[in-house]
């Protein structure tokens, strides 16, 4: 039912060249599931040479031609939507409903990525002089390498995919070793579509090693990587250092203002939900809940009753809400959090312990009046842990939203024009969702600011990272 997952490097699945392997863990069981194969710097070097052999080939594709294959592996995601959610939900363990909207959300990203890159338009521009021309051609910046994170082992790949191969450039991927077939299986349809085997390369291995081996790489002409701020730092640095472009989708901690004036019941149905999605382990996961004195009492009521109700359990049993956390490690991170929250003075509203003794699962938690200096309110739990403050004034929850180094997503929910239009000028924020979650679609930018990365991964912008522009002008004879 799970398979062991390979390495893909110059048009061959295969084993790593020293033949080693990871396992790969079943966080709802604990269990080894499978195995990842890993590769040596060999096999890096394979990967560079059919990137670097591919690109001249590739870019040269017609973006009508490559939008035709990218068309084909959307068509053959949707079409293994169930095998591989099951894969997905095996060894990251969320639901499966959430696996199978990840693996279709994928084939939309795909098909709406085929299109835009008929659009990467250059301009031209109007000349001082009779018979001159100048223009600004937009041309695929080279080989690109990928890291990608286990949360979303597929979503976040095909967006760095998609619009990589749509603007002619070539791809090393590195994916996630803690979830690595589903991974696979994305890789696999695009290749299967038609994609020219050396223009799409997947690794495994020790993350640190691969990064600091191809990012100073002379192939590699761009980096795009999604996972902590604290490593994105570290490649960011590597990246600059070798003075190659970078996307860097980074850690978050969003903010969500819920005004006096707010739908509360429609906040809670959409935000409580959108809290414990995923175990939390998501990047524009709602956080800092920042809620007026007025319907404080409302909003936790609601919250913490889909909190305490939400099923937990194995993410392919239909039944299950929030499947583990994907990791032992998380695990012990989580509770270190909550002890340390309510040693603070927070007081604890749901959850806030571990649930068993086999696999990774943790209580749906809602914490309430939690002091700003206890840890979670500043760092990102990444995990099923909501904090609900309350505010009086205005003024005292924007400036609390911006307070963190963070700036990827926030939301606000109000039915005041005004208001609404105070937290989308206000709050500093890649991202700004009010009164409902419309987030991460494929046409619409997808990134942060500050400490949470620079780039786009979605709508036109995320094109942009992937193109050089090139002035060329031209005098008449
Ligand atoms: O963890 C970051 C990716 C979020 C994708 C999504 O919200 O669908």
């Amino acid at each position: 039912m799970y398979p062991d997952t390979e390495l893909h490097i110059a048009g061959r699945w295969r084993a790593g060249a020293d033949r080693e392997t990871l396992g790969v863990l079943n966080p709802a069981t604990g269990e080894t599931i499978g195995q990842c194969a890993v590769a040596t710097t060999a096999d890096l070097d394979e990967a560079l040479a059919a990137a670097a052999r591919a690109f001249p080939v590739w870019r040269k594709v017609s973006p009508f031609e490559r939008g035709k294959l990218m068309r084909k592996a959307a068509d053959l995601l949707r079409a293994r939507v169930d095998e591989i959610a099951r894969i997905m939900t095996q060894e990251q363990g969320k639901p499966l409903a959430e696996s199978r909207v990840e693996t279709l959300a994928a084939a939309d990203i795909i098909d709406w990525f085929a299109e835009e890159g008929k659009r990467a338009y250059g301009r031209v521009i109007p000349a001082r002089a009779d018979g001159v021309l100048q223009a600004v051609i937009r041309e695929p910046v080279g080989p690109v390498a990928c890291f990608t994170p286990w949360n979303f082992p597929i979503n976040q790949a095909v967006r760095k995919i998609s619009a990589a191969l749509c603007t002619g450039c070539t791809v090393i991927l590195k994916g996630p070793e803690d979830t690595p077939a589903s991974c696979a299986a994305l890789v696999r349809a695009f290749l299967d579509a038609g994609i020219p085997g050396d223009a799409l390369s997947l690794v495994y291995g020790d993350p640190a090693t691969i990064s600091a081996y191809l990012i100073p790489h002379p192939v590699i002409r761009k980096i795009s990587f999604t996972g902590s701020t604290v490593v994105g730092k570290k490649l960011a640095a590597l990246a600059g250092e070798h003075m190659k472009r970078a996307t860097m989708e980074l850690g978050g901690h969003a903010p969500v203002i819920v005004f006096g004036d707010a739908d509360v019941e429609k906040a809670v149905s959409v935000l409580a939900p959108s809290k414990f999605r995923n175990a939390g382990q998501v990047c524009v996961s709602p956080t800092r809940f920042l809620v007026h004195d007025s319907v404080f009492d409302r909003f936790v009521e609601g919250f913490t009753s889909y909190a305490k109700s939400a099923k937990v359990g194995d993410g392919l049993d239909p039944d299950t809400k929030m499947g583990p956390l994907i990791h032992g490690r998380r695990l012990e991170a989580i509770e270190a959090l909550t002890a340390d929250a309510e040693s603070a003075g927070a007081s604890l509203r749901a959850g806030g312990k571990r649930i068993g003794n086999r696999g990774n699962f943790f209580e749906p938690t809602v914490f309430t009046e939690v002091p700003l200096t206890a840890r979670m309110m500043n760092e990102e739990p990444f995990g099923p842990v909501a904090m609900i403050n309350r505010f009086s004034e205005d003024e005292e929850a924007l400036t609390e939203a911006n307070r963190l180094p963070y700036g990827l997503a926030a939301y606000a929910y109000t039915r005041s024009a005004e208001r609404a239009a105070r937290v989308s000028n206000t709050v500093e924020s890649g991202m700004i969702s009010i009164n409902h979650h419309g987030l991460a679609v494929p046409e619409t930018p997808f990134g942060g600011v500050k400490e949470s990365g620079y780039g786009s991964e979605g709508g036109s912008e995320a094109l942009d990272a992937y193109l050089v522009t090139k002035f060329v002008t031209q005098a008449n004879f």
